[in-house]
Protein backbone atom coordinates (compact mmCIF):
# COMPACT_ATOMS: atom_id res chain seq x y z
CA UNK A 1 0.00 0.00 0.00
CA UNK A 2 1.26 3.56 -0.30
CA UNK A 3 1.83 5.74 2.35
CA UNK A 4 -0.35 8.32 3.07
CA UNK A 5 0.26 12.12 2.98
CA UNK A 6 -2.01 12.41 6.11
CA UNK A 7 -0.01 11.56 9.77
CA UNK A 8 -0.86 8.22 11.07
CA UNK A 9 -2.26 8.73 14.43
CA UNK A 10 -1.45 6.48 17.39
CA UNK A 11 -2.61 2.87 17.37
CA UNK A 12 -6.31 2.60 19.23
CA UNK A 13 -6.41 -0.96 20.31
CA UNK A 14 -9.83 -0.79 20.62
CA UNK A 15 -10.32 0.62 17.39
CA UNK A 16 -13.11 -2.13 16.46
CA UNK A 17 -14.14 -2.61 20.24
CA UNK A 18 -18.00 -0.75 20.72
CA UNK A 19 -17.13 2.77 22.22
CA UNK A 20 -18.89 3.67 25.39
CA UNK A 21 -21.65 6.31 24.85
CA UNK A 22 -21.02 9.43 25.08
CA UNK A 23 -17.27 9.58 23.81
CA UNK A 24 -16.00 12.68 25.57
CA UNK A 25 -14.05 15.51 23.21
CA UNK A 26 -11.24 15.68 26.12
CA UNK A 27 -10.49 18.97 27.62
CA UNK A 28 -10.67 21.93 25.62
CA UNK A 29 -7.86 23.56 24.18
CA UNK A 30 -6.95 26.77 23.95
CA UNK A 31 -3.98 28.03 21.86
CA UNK A 32 -2.43 31.33 21.91
CA UNK A 33 -0.23 32.37 19.06
CA UNK A 34 2.34 35.21 19.01
CA UNK A 35 4.58 36.50 16.60
CA UNK A 36 7.90 35.18 17.57
CA UNK A 37 11.47 35.81 18.53
CA UNK A 38 14.84 34.72 17.99
CA UNK A 39 16.21 31.08 20.26
CA UNK A 40 18.68 33.60 21.37
CA UNK A 41 20.29 37.34 21.22
CA UNK A 42 22.91 36.22 18.09
CA UNK A 43 22.94 36.88 14.71
CA UNK A 44 22.70 33.09 13.07
CA UNK A 45 19.42 33.07 15.51
CA UNK A 46 18.44 36.19 14.47
CA UNK A 47 18.86 35.46 10.55
CA UNK A 48 17.16 32.49 10.79
CA UNK A 49 13.81 33.75 12.21
CA UNK A 50 13.76 37.31 9.83
CA UNK A 51 14.59 34.42 6.97
CA UNK A 52 10.86 32.89 8.19
CA UNK A 53 9.16 35.71 9.16
CA UNK A 54 10.07 37.75 6.23
CA UNK A 55 9.38 34.65 3.86
CA UNK A 56 5.88 34.60 4.86
CA UNK A 57 3.85 36.15 1.70
CA UNK A 58 1.50 37.84 4.31
CA UNK A 59 3.93 39.87 5.95
CA UNK A 60 6.07 40.62 2.56
CA UNK A 61 3.58 41.22 -0.56
CA UNK A 62 5.77 41.96 -3.15
CA UNK A 63 6.65 39.19 -5.31
CA UNK A 64 9.22 36.62 -4.04
CA UNK A 65 11.30 36.41 -7.39
CA UNK A 66 11.57 40.20 -7.06
CA UNK A 67 11.90 39.94 -2.64
CA UNK A 68 13.82 36.62 -1.86
CA UNK A 69 17.09 37.96 -3.94
CA UNK A 70 16.82 41.11 -1.82
CA UNK A 71 15.95 39.65 1.42
CA UNK A 72 18.68 36.64 1.22
CA UNK A 73 21.48 39.50 0.37
CA UNK A 74 20.74 43.39 1.77
CA UNK A 75 18.44 42.08 4.80
CA UNK A 76 19.89 38.68 5.83
CA UNK A 77 23.67 39.61 5.85
CA UNK A 78 23.45 43.47 7.26
CA UNK A 79 20.06 43.28 9.94
CA UNK A 80 20.87 40.49 11.86
CA UNK A 81 24.53 41.86 12.72
CA UNK A 82 22.47 45.39 13.45
CA UNK A 83 19.93 43.52 15.67
CA UNK A 84 21.87 41.33 17.76
CA UNK A 85 23.28 44.25 20.07
CA UNK A 86 19.64 45.15 20.55
CA UNK A 87 18.14 42.31 21.59
CA UNK A 88 21.17 41.51 23.87
CA UNK A 89 20.15 44.92 25.03
CA UNK A 90 16.30 43.64 26.05
CA UNK A 91 17.14 40.01 26.68
CA UNK A 92 15.73 38.41 30.48
CA UNK A 93 17.58 35.97 31.71
CA UNK A 94 14.82 33.31 31.35
CA UNK A 95 15.07 34.67 27.12
CA UNK A 96 13.02 37.05 24.98
CA UNK A 97 10.76 38.93 26.57
CA UNK A 98 8.33 38.62 24.02
CA UNK A 99 8.49 34.72 24.51
CA UNK A 100 9.02 35.08 28.42
CA UNK A 101 5.98 37.70 29.64
CA UNK A 102 3.35 36.03 26.32
CA UNK A 103 4.41 32.81 28.76
CA UNK A 104 3.03 34.46 32.02
CA UNK A 105 -0.09 35.63 30.40
CA UNK A 106 -0.61 31.97 28.66
CA UNK A 107 -0.20 30.99 33.07
CA UNK A 108 -2.37 33.21 33.92
CA UNK A 109 -4.94 32.02 31.70
CA UNK A 110 -4.42 28.37 32.83
CA UNK A 111 -4.78 29.40 36.45
CA UNK A 112 -8.32 31.00 35.65
CA UNK A 113 -9.90 28.64 33.39
CA UNK A 114 -7.83 25.40 33.97
CA UNK A 115 -8.92 24.97 37.83
CA UNK A 116 -11.48 22.03 36.94
CA UNK A 117 -8.99 20.60 34.53
CA UNK A 118 -11.49 21.09 31.97
CA UNK A 119 -9.35 23.82 29.31
CA UNK A 120 -5.60 23.11 28.69
CA UNK A 121 -3.90 26.78 27.64
CA UNK A 122 -0.87 26.14 24.78
CA UNK A 123 1.11 28.69 23.64
CA UNK A 124 2.37 29.44 20.47
CA UNK A 125 4.79 31.54 17.87
CA UNK A 126 4.15 32.13 14.28
CA UNK A 127 7.65 32.11 13.56
CA UNK A 128 10.28 30.17 15.31
CA UNK A 129 9.90 28.11 18.73
CA UNK A 130 7.56 27.00 19.95
CA UNK A 131 6.21 26.33 16.74
CA UNK A 132 2.75 26.02 16.25
CA UNK A 133 3.07 22.52 14.96
CA UNK A 134 4.55 21.33 18.28
CA UNK A 135 2.14 23.50 21.04
CA UNK A 136 -0.88 21.76 18.71
CA UNK A 137 0.73 17.95 19.34
CA UNK A 138 1.04 19.02 23.27
CA UNK A 139 -2.52 19.91 23.41
CA UNK A 140 -4.04 16.52 21.01
CA UNK A 141 -0.97 14.58 23.33
CA UNK A 142 -3.37 15.93 26.29
CA UNK A 143 -6.54 14.99 24.65
CA UNK A 144 -8.34 17.78 23.17
CA UNK A 145 -10.20 17.56 20.54
CA UNK A 146 -11.30 21.21 20.38
CA UNK A 147 -8.98 24.53 20.25
CA UNK A 148 -10.07 28.04 20.61
CA UNK A 149 -7.59 29.49 18.90
CA UNK A 150 -6.37 32.86 19.91
CA UNK A 151 -3.99 35.53 18.15
CA UNK A 152 -2.43 37.74 20.64
CA UNK A 153 -3.30 40.19 18.32
CA UNK A 154 -6.24 42.98 19.73
CA UNK A 155 -6.46 44.79 16.06
CA UNK A 156 -6.96 42.45 13.13
CA UNK A 157 -4.01 42.25 10.35
CA UNK A 158 -3.45 40.12 7.29
CA UNK A 159 0.03 40.09 8.59
CA UNK A 160 -0.50 38.81 12.12
CA UNK A 161 -3.60 37.76 12.29
CA UNK A 162 -4.38 35.95 9.23
CA UNK A 163 -1.14 34.24 9.07
CA UNK A 164 -0.90 32.62 12.30
CA UNK A 165 -4.94 31.36 11.00
CA UNK A 166 -3.20 29.60 7.75
CA UNK A 167 -0.31 28.26 10.12
CA UNK A 168 -2.84 26.26 12.29
CA UNK A 169 -5.04 25.41 8.50
CA UNK A 170 -1.93 23.95 7.39
CA UNK A 171 -0.95 22.20 10.14
CA UNK A 172 -4.91 20.25 10.42
CA UNK A 173 -4.44 19.85 6.79
CA UNK A 174 -1.45 17.42 7.31
CA UNK A 175 -3.99 15.43 10.22
CA UNK A 176 -6.27 12.67 9.58
CA UNK A 177 -7.81 13.34 12.42
CA UNK A 178 -8.59 16.70 12.85
CA UNK A 179 -9.55 18.76 16.44
CA UNK A 180 -12.43 21.06 15.76
CA UNK A 181 -11.40 24.62 15.61
CA UNK A 182 -12.22 28.23 16.85
CA UNK A 183 -10.57 31.44 15.56
CA UNK A 184 -11.23 34.33 17.91
CA UNK A 185 -10.77 37.51 14.88
CA UNK A 186 -10.48 40.71 17.02
CA UNK A 187 -10.45 42.53 20.30
CA UNK A 188 -9.90 45.69 19.98
CA UNK A 189 -12.37 47.00 22.04
CA UNK A 190 -12.90 44.25 24.74
CA UNK A 191 -14.36 45.93 27.95
CA UNK A 192 -11.85 43.79 29.90
CA UNK A 193 -8.47 44.77 27.51
CA UNK A 194 -9.71 48.56 27.35
CA UNK A 195 -10.39 48.44 31.27
CA UNK A 196 -7.00 46.96 31.65
CA UNK A 197 -5.39 49.56 29.65
CA UNK A 198 -7.01 52.38 31.38
CA UNK A 199 -5.95 50.75 34.80
CA UNK A 200 -2.40 50.76 33.23
CA UNK A 201 -2.71 54.37 32.53
CA UNK A 202 -4.11 55.66 35.72
CA UNK A 203 -1.58 53.68 37.79
CA UNK A 204 1.28 54.85 36.25
CA UNK A 205 -0.32 58.58 36.32
CA UNK A 206 -0.79 58.12 40.28
CA UNK A 207 2.73 57.15 40.71
CA UNK A 208 4.43 60.03 38.23
CA UNK A 209 1.90 62.41 37.76
CA UNK A 210 0.08 63.52 34.40
CA UNK A 211 1.54 64.16 30.95
CA UNK A 212 0.86 66.76 28.62
CA UNK A 213 0.51 63.58 26.28
CA UNK A 214 -0.31 60.45 26.00
CA UNK A 215 1.08 58.33 22.84
CA UNK A 216 -0.65 55.11 21.82
CA UNK A 217 1.55 53.77 19.27
CA UNK A 218 0.57 50.72 17.45
CA UNK A 219 3.05 48.86 15.10
CA UNK A 220 2.80 50.09 11.62
CA UNK A 221 1.19 48.46 8.43
CA UNK A 222 2.00 49.78 4.48
CA UNK A 223 -0.34 52.02 3.82
CA UNK A 224 -1.27 50.71 0.85
CA UNK A 225 -2.67 47.74 2.79
CA UNK A 226 -5.86 50.02 4.11
CA UNK A 227 -7.03 50.50 0.12
CA UNK A 228 -6.28 46.72 -0.31
CA UNK A 229 -9.24 46.28 3.07
CA UNK A 230 -7.17 45.91 5.77
CA UNK A 231 -8.98 46.96 8.91
CA UNK A 232 -6.28 47.26 11.07
CA UNK A 233 -5.74 51.11 10.90
CA UNK A 234 -9.50 51.05 11.72
CA UNK A 235 -9.04 48.59 14.66
CA UNK A 236 -6.41 50.88 15.83
CA UNK A 237 -8.56 53.71 16.10
CA UNK A 238 -11.27 52.08 17.88
CA UNK A 239 -9.48 50.95 20.67
CA UNK A 240 -7.96 54.40 20.77
CA UNK A 241 -11.26 55.90 21.06
CA UNK A 242 -12.35 53.62 23.49
CA UNK A 243 -9.53 54.16 25.95
CA UNK A 244 -10.22 57.76 25.80
CA UNK A 245 -14.04 57.28 26.51
CA UNK A 246 -12.81 55.15 29.48
CA UNK A 247 -10.30 57.83 30.45
CA UNK A 248 -13.40 60.10 30.99
CA UNK A 249 -12.28 64.07 31.35
CA UNK A 250 -8.67 62.99 30.57
CA UNK A 251 -9.48 61.59 27.21
CA UNK A 252 -8.02 64.06 25.43
CA UNK A 253 -4.84 63.36 25.78
CA UNK A 254 -4.16 60.44 24.18
CA UNK A 255 -2.59 60.34 20.68
CA UNK A 256 -2.37 58.10 17.73
CA UNK A 257 1.43 56.72 16.04
CA UNK A 258 2.86 53.90 14.09
CA UNK A 259 6.39 52.62 14.90
CA UNK A 260 8.56 50.16 13.24
CA UNK A 261 8.34 50.91 9.81
CA UNK A 262 9.69 48.79 7.31
CA UNK A 263 11.57 49.43 4.03
CA UNK A 264 10.73 52.20 1.50
CA UNK A 265 7.62 52.30 0.89
CA UNK A 266 5.03 54.65 2.77
CA UNK A 267 3.23 53.31 6.14
CA UNK A 268 0.59 54.36 8.46
CA UNK A 269 0.79 57.50 9.43
CA UNK A 270 1.45 59.40 11.47
CA UNK A 271 5.37 57.80 12.58
CA UNK A 272 6.11 57.42 15.85
CA UNK A 273 9.31 58.56 16.49
CA UNK A 274 9.16 61.98 14.31
CA UNK A 275 5.60 63.15 15.81
CA UNK A 276 7.48 62.54 19.04
CA UNK A 277 10.43 65.04 17.83
CA UNK A 278 7.80 67.49 16.30
CA UNK A 279 6.52 67.62 19.55
CA UNK A 280 9.75 68.21 21.86
CA UNK A 281 10.38 70.73 19.56
CA UNK A 282 6.74 72.24 19.65
CA UNK A 283 7.22 72.84 23.40
CA UNK A 284 5.96 69.53 24.73
CA UNK A 285 7.72 68.88 28.22
CA UNK A 286 6.32 65.78 29.54
CA UNK A 287 4.75 62.51 27.13
CA UNK A 288 3.65 58.80 28.42
CA UNK A 289 4.02 56.54 25.23
CA UNK A 290 2.30 52.93 25.48
CA UNK A 291 2.07 50.24 22.69
CA UNK A 292 -1.76 48.81 23.13
CA UNK A 293 -1.46 46.16 19.95
CA UNK A 294 1.55 44.34 21.44
CA UNK A 295 0.13 41.77 24.40
CA UNK A 296 3.56 41.36 25.38
CA UNK A 297 6.58 43.48 25.66
CA UNK A 298 9.49 42.99 23.21
CA UNK A 299 12.34 44.52 20.66
CA UNK A 300 9.95 46.86 18.67
CA UNK A 301 8.51 48.61 22.50
CA UNK A 302 11.45 47.37 24.99
CA UNK A 303 13.81 49.16 22.75
CA UNK A 304 12.46 50.62 20.03
CA UNK A 305 10.36 52.87 21.86
CA UNK A 306 11.77 52.77 25.26
CA UNK A 307 15.50 53.57 24.57
CA UNK A 308 15.29 54.79 20.63
CA UNK A 309 12.62 56.97 21.12
CA UNK A 310 13.07 58.03 24.76
CA UNK A 311 16.40 59.59 23.21
CA UNK A 312 15.05 61.41 20.34
CA UNK A 313 12.53 63.06 22.48
CA UNK A 314 14.68 64.35 24.95
CA UNK A 315 17.40 65.08 22.38
CA UNK A 316 15.12 67.70 20.67
CA UNK A 317 14.03 69.33 24.11
CA UNK A 318 11.68 67.32 26.08
CA UNK A 319 11.64 67.09 29.74
CA UNK A 320 10.16 63.71 30.55
CA UNK A 321 9.55 60.58 28.61
CA UNK A 322 7.78 57.71 30.56
CA UNK A 323 7.03 54.43 28.73
CA UNK A 324 4.24 52.38 30.05
CA UNK A 325 4.94 48.66 30.31
CA UNK A 326 2.55 46.37 27.69
CA UNK A 327 0.05 44.30 29.86
CA UNK A 328 2.39 41.11 29.77
CA UNK A 329 1.15 39.06 32.59
CA UNK A 330 -0.86 41.77 34.49
CA UNK A 331 -3.10 39.38 37.03
CA UNK A 332 -6.43 41.53 36.41
CA UNK A 333 -5.81 41.51 32.61
CA UNK A 334 -5.63 37.73 32.74
CA UNK A 335 -8.58 37.49 34.79
CA UNK A 336 -11.02 39.93 32.39
CA UNK A 337 -9.08 38.03 29.28
CA UNK A 338 -9.88 34.60 30.27
CA UNK A 339 -13.38 35.45 31.12
CA UNK A 340 -13.53 35.99 27.31
CA UNK A 341 -12.06 33.50 26.71
CA UNK A 342 -14.53 31.46 28.35
CA UNK A 343 -17.55 33.02 26.93
CA UNK A 344 -15.68 32.30 23.56
CA UNK A 345 -15.67 28.62 24.59
CA UNK A 346 -19.61 28.19 25.12
CA UNK A 347 -21.26 25.88 23.51
CA UNK A 348 -18.18 23.24 23.61
CA UNK A 349 -18.10 23.09 27.36
CA UNK A 350 -19.03 19.05 28.03
C1 LIG B 1 6.94 44.28 6.23
C2 LIG B 1 7.40 43.96 7.39
C3 LIG B 1 6.63 43.89 8.64
C4 LIG B 1 5.26 43.94 8.87
C5 LIG B 1 4.14 44.10 7.87
C6 LIG B 1 5.07 43.81 10.28
C7 LIG B 1 3.82 43.81 10.94
C8 LIG B 1 3.64 43.61 12.30
N1 LIG B 1 4.58 43.18 13.23
C9 LIG B 1 4.00 43.12 14.48
C10 LIG B 1 4.63 42.74 15.68
C11 LIG B 1 6.00 42.57 15.85
N2 LIG B 1 6.98 42.81 14.93
C12 LIG B 1 8.20 42.53 15.49
C13 LIG B 1 9.43 42.63 14.86
C14 LIG B 1 9.64 42.88 13.51
N3 LIG B 1 8.69 43.25 12.58
C15 LIG B 1 9.29 43.34 11.33
C16 LIG B 1 8.66 43.63 10.11
C17 LIG B 1 7.26 43.72 9.92
N4 LIG B 1 6.29 43.66 10.87
C18 LIG B 1 10.67 43.00 11.48
C19 LIG B 1 11.68 42.97 10.38
C20 LIG B 1 10.88 42.71 12.84
C21 LIG B 1 12.18 42.22 13.48
C22 LIG B 1 12.88 43.25 14.21
C23 LIG B 1 13.38 44.31 13.27
O1 LIG B 1 14.10 43.97 12.33
O2 LIG B 1 13.04 45.48 13.51
C24 LIG B 1 8.00 42.12 16.86
C25 LIG B 1 9.07 41.87 17.91
C26 LIG B 1 9.76 40.51 17.87
C27 LIG B 1 10.75 40.33 18.98
O3 LIG B 1 11.58 39.44 18.82
O4 LIG B 1 10.77 40.99 20.02
C28 LIG B 1 6.63 42.12 17.07
C29 LIG B 1 5.90 41.70 18.31
C30 LIG B 1 2.64 43.51 14.34
C31 LIG B 1 1.64 43.59 15.49
C32 LIG B 1 2.41 43.81 12.99
C33 LIG B 1 1.19 44.25 12.30
C34 LIG B 1 0.18 44.86 12.82
FE1 LIG C 1 6.71 43.68 13.00
FE1 LIG D 1 11.65 46.96 14.23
Amino acid sequence: MPESRFLAEPQDPDAFAPAPAPRPHGPLGVLLVNLGTPDAPTPASIRRYLIEFLSDRRVIEIPQWLWQPILRTVVVLRRPHALAPRYREIWLEEGSPLLVYSQRLAQGLQQHLGGEDAVRVGLAMRYGNPSVASAMDALRAQGCERMLVVPMYPQYAASTTATAVDKVAAYAARLRNQPELRFLKRYNTLPAYIDALAESVRRHWDEHGMPDRLLLSFHGLPRVTVARGDPYHRDCMETAQALRGRLGPDGHLVHVSFQSRFGAQEWLKPYTEPTLRAWAREGVQRVDVMCPGFLADCLETLEEIQMQCRDAFLSEGGQAFRYIPCLNGDARWAEGFASFIRQSLAGWQT
